[in-house]
């Protein structure tokens, strides 16, 4: 999930709301539903919560704290309209929301819903609330699909946010709205350095999960400086979507890297910003006279907000990868003219060192560390830093003379609102104020100002989020090409299979419940 958000403290809560993990499991979710309103992030209390309960209840607690996340505004709306007068104790709104969800979306029998969810409410000592929690879910038992119908009729979103996605995105409004309540279907990277997508897809047939390739076409025409130019580029990026989502644990070789878990969407990534590079390198061959050694066989990349390394991993695996999607191939595709890359510098920087502990983790399971990537003829030399990228400057770091900029790529996957990852974090919506998405966008806007001299003439920066929020992706890349006019819009074909096209970049939309998260992609180029 998008970092560096602060996320609102509620303060009806009391202390005690604090993650506690004893009692029923409707009273161990009702206490994380607490924790999460006062604060906590939903990757957080997950694992706290399944941990503390035996292997057959796991199931039901995990249906219903993230079937109560989806729907959490859309019952609290249902909730105001049956009570008669205003219910202010949170832990009693968040009971009854509990056994609304029972009702209304788990099929579970009214009985024991009703019961076991007054139960909770004793509880956790709000016993005097028993007969209000047991009158409302009475109620809502005798016609359960007349009160779905209402809880489904509109958004499940907090109002500002709703508001904003109706200004940003009216005509898909109602299908987004309804397709970010939904789950989202769980993707595979296979690791094209170790086997195929086809081949994994063998391997999952034979444990018996179910698993349909998806292709995605990206085309983007290149710099305007060359022969090459003018040229369209064209790739394709293959992962796999689950029938079902499955325990990592029971992938195939998952423990030894030969895949990973990570949104279709957010595939594009790696080989988009690889490509990119790859133009900019022949590009650069075909202007460059063959008696000259002008050439460089030396290219620097920098990841800057890496963590926990999904992205880096993906791009590692492409360059270090025996086909030609590696950089290292670049030559033999175009002998003749292309530059033979030798050694590549890749600088990944976060700044939050837990988070730099994962990239590290998820390194080492793929085989991508350091000392995995030293190759015979060619070397990758890895970097990882903790430091914040509103002021990280790569001269610094190596008390350079000079300020020369040094990068001829940089992956920029933007700290955000995260609002278009919201079907697989459902605790955004209620941990995002409307202010995190000013303050969201003066964060990026710093970044990109910072790191955008860092950047070589010709280089390639690809600006990412997973937000759907127009102020931070589209309206964010137009700013910023206002302020910079050395920065060109890369623009990106009709041949692309994937999002929508945006006056600077283009837009996934989460609407499709087959279909990936909400990123948001510009490729900017240093003219
Ligand atoms: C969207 S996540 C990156 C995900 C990562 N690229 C991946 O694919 O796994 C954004 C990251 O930006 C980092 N971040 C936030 N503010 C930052 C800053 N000022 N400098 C550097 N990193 C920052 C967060 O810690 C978070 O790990």
């Amino acid at each position: 999930m998008r970092q560096n958000i602060t996320a609102p403290r509620n303060n009806k809560l009391k202390p005690s709301s604090n993650l506690i993990m004893n009692g029923s499991v409707r009273v161990r979710v009702i206490r994380t539903l607490l924790a999460i309103q006062n604060g906590q992030s939903l990757s957080s209390v997950l694992d706290p919560l399944l941990n503390s309960l035996h292997d057959g209840d796991k199931g039901f607690a995990h249906a219903l704290l993230l079937t109560t996340l989806r729907q959490w505004h859309a019952l609290a709306r249902l909730l105001d309209s049956l009570a008669d007068n205003p219910i202010d104790e949170v832990e009693v709104r968040t009971t009854i929301q509990v056994g609304l969800v029972q009702l209304l979306y788990l099929e579970v029998a009214d009985h024991a819903a009703i019961h076991e969810t007054v139960e909770a409410a004793k509880e956790i000592e709000f016993a005097h609330s028993t007969g209000l929690v047991n009158a409302i879910l009475r109620k809502v038992a005798k016609n359960p699909s007349k009160f779905r119908k209402k809880c489904d009729k509109k958004h499940s979103l907090p109002n500002w946010l709703a508001y904003q996605l109706k200004q940003d995105w009216s005509e898909q409004y109602d299908e987004l709205t309804q397709g970010l309540r939904q789950p989202a279907p769980m993707f595979l990277r296979v690791n094209s350095a170790v086997t195929s997508v086809e081949d994994y897809q063998h391997a999952l047939d034979g444990a018996e999960i179910d698993a349909d390739i998806v292709e995605l076409t990206t085309g983007f025409k290149v710099a305007n400086s060359s022969e090459f130019a003018a040229a369209t580029t064209t790739l394709s990026t293959k992962g796999l979507r689950l029938h079902q989502s499955t325990a990592v644990n029971a992938l195939p070789d998952f423990a030894v890297g030969t895949a990973s878990v990570q949104d279709m969407h957010a595939q594009l990534a790696a080989p988009i910003i690889n490509k990119a590079l790859m133009a900019k390198l022949i590009a650069e061959s075909a202007n460059t006279d063959s008696d000259s050694d002008e050439s460089n066989n030396e290219i620097h990349i920098l990841d800057a907000c890496a963590a926990p390394g999904g992205k880096l991993a993906h791009w590692l695996e492409l360059i270090s990868a025996n086909d030609e999607s590696s950089l290292f191939h670049v030559k033999q595709d175009n002998a003749e003219t292309s530059p033979a890359i030798t050694d590549i510098k890749v600088t990944a920087i976060d700044n939050e060192a837990p988070r730099i502990e994962r990239i590290r983790e998820n390194l080492q399971r793929l085989n991508l560390s350091q000392h995995d990537l030293q190759q015979a003829d060619n070397s990758i030399a890895l970097n990882i830093v903790c430091a914040d990228a509103t002021r990280w400057q790569h001269w610094k770091n190596k008390k350079a003379a000079t300020n020369e900029p040094v990068f001829d790529a940089i992956l920029l996957d933007s700290p955000c609102t995260a609002t278009g990852v919201i079907r697989r974090h459902p605790d955004i919506s209620i941990l995002r104020t409307e202010e995190d998405i000013e303050q969201t966008a003066l964060l990026q806007a710093d970044i990109l100002h910072n790191l955008w001299p860092q950047l070589k003439s010709g280089g390639y920066l690809l600006y990412v989020t997973c937000s759907i929020l127009k102020q931070e992706n589209v309206e964010q890349m137009q700013d910023f090409i206002t302020h910079h006019n050395d920065a060109v819009a890369i623009e990106f074909t009709e041949e692309c299979s994937w999002g929508i096209e945006q006056a600077i970049g283009r837009q996934c939309l989460p609407i499709d419940s087959a279909s990936g998260d909400g990123f948001y992609y510009a490729l900017l180029m240093k003219s």
